[in-house]
């Protein structure tokens, strides 16, 4: 028996951060959505117990490093399985893009586990356990347009998904380290998207409303540190995506475009300056 898991790669439609608390993370008012382009992950019971993870990507760990490795790893003591796992991870999203690739994973391990051997997990259970692993974990989840708050460990699913439109995203080929993000911010100084607005928009299903209120508090900081980024933006602006805004603490930026033809125009547009470029569809949630 095997099961197969999507891992889509989240986007954050807006992203706030609104103060640095005392155990030294930061408070975040997010709007989230999933897009479609994702990893796949097959999850096969061994006769051993432990958990083998194989991927294509020979880039990434597959030790108790890998976010996979810690979902699956914290289901079975948690829930008091023993049977071994094997996972084999099909990796089509960029890596430390800000496309929260390893959160997604890392999701789909919960599902794929909880499913392969009937635990009967809630996702609110496999949410609050998944936190100390990574915190954009619990969104990917619920994986529907979201106002996520906390952390990142409150997610509040909205009533309608983000209006549908052409997203792309383009990853300059730099690696940005979230930690780092975090700690070199000054708080004070950041800009504060009005998050509230994008929600209304959103349950208003308004796309001309909703594009107007995109933004990221720590888009200038990782803006100032890698200036591509800032380019990458205004080129998408330059050929007509409708708006453009980097994702988590970057280094990938979205443009979205209601237009298809648009969106084709600015993703071929921008292919001549970066390699990794994807033309993607919302998904409808
Ligand atoms: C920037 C976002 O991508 C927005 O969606 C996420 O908040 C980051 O999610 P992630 O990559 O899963 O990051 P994590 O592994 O949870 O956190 C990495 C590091 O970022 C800092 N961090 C993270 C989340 C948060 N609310 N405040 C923080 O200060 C912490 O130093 C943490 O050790
Ligand atoms: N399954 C996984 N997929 C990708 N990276 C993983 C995985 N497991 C562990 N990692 C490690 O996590 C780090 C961050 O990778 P990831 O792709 O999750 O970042 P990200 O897209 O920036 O996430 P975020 O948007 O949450 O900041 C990498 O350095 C990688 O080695």
């Amino acid at each position: 028996m095997e099961i197969i898991e999507k891992a889509p790669a989240k986007i954050n439609l807006g992203l706030d951060v609104l103060y640095k608390r005392d155990d030294g993370y930061h408070e975040l008012e997010m709007i989230m959505a999933s897009v479609d382009l994702s990893d796949r992950l097959i999850f096969t019971p061994t006769n051993t117990n432990d958990i083998i993870i194989k991927t294509d990507n020979g880039f990434l760990p597959v030790d108790r490093k890998n976010n996979i490795y810690q979902a699956i790893d914290v289901m079975k003591k948690t829930y008091g399985f023993t049977q071994g796992v094997e996972v084999n991870l099909k990796k089509n999203l960029p890596v430390a893009a800000g496309l929260g690739g390893g959160s997604s994973d890392a999701a789909a391990a919960f599902r794929g586990v909880n499913r392969l051997f009937d635990i009967g997990a809630s996702l609110e259970e496999m949410a609050k356990l998944s936190v100390p692993i990574g915190t954009d974990i619990p969104y990917c989840l619920y994986g529907q347009t979201a106002l996520v708050t906390g952390v990142g460990d409150c997610v509040k699913p909205l009533s309608h998904p983000m209006p549908q439109c052409w997203v792309v995203l383009v990853k300059p080929k730099i690696s940005v380290s979230t930690p780092r993000v975090f700690s070199k911010i000054q708080v004070d100084s950041l800009s504060h998207p009005d998050i509230h607005a994008i929600y209304q928009a959103i349950e208003n299903q308004d796309y001309q409303e909703m594009i107007q209120h995109l933004g990221n508090s720590l888009e200038s900081y990782t803006m100032d540190v890698f200036p591509i980024v800032k380019y990458v933006k205004e080129k998408m602006l330059e050929f007509g995506a409708d708006t453009a805004v980097m994702s988590g603490s970057g280094p990938t930026v979205l443009a979205l475009c209601k237009k298809r033809s648009r969106a084709i125009h600015v993703a071929n547009a921008l292919k001549g300056f970066c390699d990794e470029v994807y033309l993607v569809r919302t998904l409808n949630r």
